[in-house]
């Protein structure tokens, strides 16, 4: 089986964002190590995420990357992705997991141990474990729980743990010693001046 790719770049549809080039930078330096979020503003369309998703999934399966989809698991579904994410707004999990399937990838968000293992019971094959830092990308965040947190929830469970949430290359040697698997980045690349160089310094960080 291949490993669980330790890069989630995460697409970052807001105006003046430029979603594919950013996507098709990280693929050119990551490949099949990358996974790629396809993830649109709330406001967005179902049409909007199907064809940005359909797009991003074309890209993926050139490089062998893994494609998930944020949320809308019937895009996912209709795109071919190789799974979702899911948090506390989404679908339940074991829900997801019936929408998706057995074998999918199934994704939910968790801030502590308790929802962790819940999470993990009821069916998600990862873990997106934040906020870790505090960011700008998204309103409405809880306080961050720092690498402590993300720590506890990785003692807590035996599946792959990816930090979220204000990372950087800088950031990750603290993330993975506290047990994250890998990290997903929104602005970590796509508010890099250089994709290319941003997909560099982090994948140097994690292998
Ligand atoms: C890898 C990863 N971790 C966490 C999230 C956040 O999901 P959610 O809490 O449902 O928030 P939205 O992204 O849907 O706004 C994620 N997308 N990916
Ligand atoms: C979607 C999401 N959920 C929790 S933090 C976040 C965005 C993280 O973005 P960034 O990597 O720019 O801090
Ligand atoms: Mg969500």
């Amino acid at each position: 089986m291949r490993p669980f790719p330790r890069l989630h770049l995460i697409t970052d549809t807001r105006p003046g964002r430029e979603p594919l080039a950013v996507v098709e930078a990280a693929l050119g330096v990551a490949g099949e190590h990358l996974a790629v979020q396809v993830r649109v503003e709330d406001d967005a369309t179902d049409r909007e995420a199907y064809e940005l998703a359909a797009r991003v999934r074309a890209l993926c399966a050139e490089a062998r990357a893994i494609c998930l989809v944020n949320d809308r698991l019937h895009v996912a579904l209709a795109v071919g992705a190789d799974g979702g994410h899911v948090g506390a707004l989404d679908l339940p999990v074991d829900a997801a997991r019936r929408v998706l399937g057995p074998y999918a990838i199934l994704g939910a968000t968790a801030r502590e141990p308790a929802t962790a293992r819940a999470a993990v019971d009821a069916g998600a094959s990862y873990l997106g474990v934040g906020p870790a830092y505090a960011t700008r990308t998204k309103d409405g965040l809880p306080t961050p729980i720092g690498v402590e947190g993300v720590a506890a929830v990785a003692r807590a469970v035996g599946v792959p743990v990816i930090a979220i949430a204000g990372v950087t290359a800088e950031r990750i040697p603290e993330l993975r010693a506290a047990g994250a698997h890998g990290v997903a980045v929104i602005g970590a690349l796509s508010q890099a001046p250089d994709p290319v160089e941003a997909t560099k310094a982090l994948w140097d960080a994690l292998r």
